[in-house]
């Protein structure tokens, strides 16, 4: 196996595996993902403006929208070549799924009118009922 690895690395020096990025993530040994490119962030970590805390939360993953969140600057981005490893094999990286949200709302709106239909065929005698004592101890007085 492991001359297996050493090989397709050596074919390719410049492009990382994403588990083994995913590995990166361990004591004075931290690697992450921005947009495509894999950044060595391990001599980073006690410079980072942000504090190491979220830079490291950010590690052996791909940290893009991590990063755009933030918002950095332009002087950050040119800090960034300094940590620049190597390209990500894109096909390897697991695919970030934006928001799944659609799927609750269009099951709500199946369910809801099931949930009161069932009500309303429960509680429809019941008024229907209700109104004929009405009407009787109604009519019973007069
Ligand atoms: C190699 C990668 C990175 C570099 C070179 C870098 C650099 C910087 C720099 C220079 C700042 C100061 C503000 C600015 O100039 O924009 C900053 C702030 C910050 N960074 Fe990073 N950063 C990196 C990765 C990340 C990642 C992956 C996260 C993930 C959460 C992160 C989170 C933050 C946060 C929360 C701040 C503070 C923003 C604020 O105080 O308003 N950074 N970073």
């Amino acid at each position: 196996v492991r001359i297996e690895e050493q090989s397709t690395m050596a074919s390719d020096p410049k492009s990382h595996i994403f588990e083994e990025v995913a590995k990166h993530n361990k004591t004075k040994d931290y690697w992450l993902i921005i947009s495509g490119k894999v950044y060595d962030v391990t001599p980073f970590m006690e410079d980072h403006p942000g504090g190491d805390e979220v830079l490291l939360s950010a590690t052996g993953k791909d940290a893009t929208n991590d990063f755009e969140d933030v918002g950095h600057s332009d002087s950050a981005r040119e800090m960034m070549d300094k940590y620049y490893i190597g390209e990500i094999y894109t096909a390897a990286v697991p695919l970030k799924r934006s928001y799944v949200a659609p799927q609750p709302p269009s099951y709500n709106p199946d369910k809801t009118p099931e949930f009161v239909i069932k009500i309303l065929q429960f509680l429809v005698p019941l008024l229907i009922l209700g109104l004929a004592f009405a009407v009787r101890l109604y009519t019973k007085e007069k």
